[in-house]
């Protein structure tokens, strides 16, 4: 059965947290996360995004941390909006989290809408809550290297460095500018080293992994400039 574009919107704001521990029995919608029975100790990472549109770099980066973090799942925390993006060309949430499940297909990587099911876009807030909902299960955030750039306004930023492990992936044009920022130089003196990354999970927080692998050139601006 074929759900409705605005049907399938308003499933994905319904989702509470009993559906992210797979306690709804029932229907599974798509877009959903369900944790599994004995969810004790999985190591989950969180890459949030606008997925506006989603790309391979995407795949690419949540490849890279799955393998060197040894990780069970890669959640991709499709945004409602980034609170310091501006929203005019945003694609509405139903149509960027069908093209992510379209694009991630593997069974590790998981999209979800979790921020629009509990109504916040600041990711202090997503990760207080699933850490809340979820105790035992090991989060460890994820973000490419240009984000550095303006993490120090993000909201609480310093709480979710100290709330949990970051794993920051290179990307072209970062590389050399991510740890002169002023977030790469607070993290500085919290960083292991690249061949400890997959003790990151596990690691008392604040601590981050700098990962270099192949590096993706792919991003969402080139490919919604490139559009007709
Ligand atoms: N090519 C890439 N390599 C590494 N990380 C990436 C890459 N593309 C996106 N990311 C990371 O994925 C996360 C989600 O990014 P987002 O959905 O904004 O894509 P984007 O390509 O950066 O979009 P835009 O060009 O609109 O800013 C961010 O942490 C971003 O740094
Ligand atoms: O919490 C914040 O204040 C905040 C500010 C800017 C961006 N973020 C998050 O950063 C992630 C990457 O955003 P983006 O748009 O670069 O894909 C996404 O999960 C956003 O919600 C979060």
């Amino acid at each position: 059965m074929r759900i409705s574009p605005p049907r399938l919107e308003a499933l994905y704001r319904q989702i509470d947290v009993a559906s992210l521990e797979g306690h709804r029995g029932g229907q599974e919608h798509p877009g959903l996360v369900r944790l599994p029975p004995h969810y004790k100790g999985l190591r989950v990472g969180l890459f949030g995004g606008s997925f506006n549109p989603p790309h391979k770099g995407h795949r690419a980066a949540s490849l890279l941390a799955l393998r060197r973090l040894r990780l069970d799942r890669v959640w991709w925390l499709v945004s409602p909006g980034n609170p310091l993006k501006d929203k005019t060309e945003l694609a509405p949430l139903g149509q960027r989290m069908a093209a992510a499940q379209k694009l991630a297909c593997h069974p590790r990587i998981k999209v979800t809408g979790v921020e629009a099911a509990i109504d916040t876009t600041y990711s202090f807030e997503t990760v207080a809550y699933l850490k809340r909902r979820c105790p035992g299960v090991h989060f460890v955030w994820i973000m490419g290297a240009d984000n550095l750039a303006g993490f120090h306004r993000w909201k609480r930023w310093r709480d979710l460095v100290a709330l949990v492990p970051i794993a920051i992936i290179d990307r072209p044009g970062s590389t050399l500018k991510a740890m002169s920022t002023r977030a790469g130089r607070m993290l500085a003196p919290y960083r292991l080293p690249e061949n400890a990354a997959a003790r990151l999970a596990a690691a008392k927080p604040p601590a981050f992994v700098f990962l270099h692998g192949p590096r993706s050139p792919l991003s969402s601006t080139a490919l919604r400039k490139s559009r007709p």
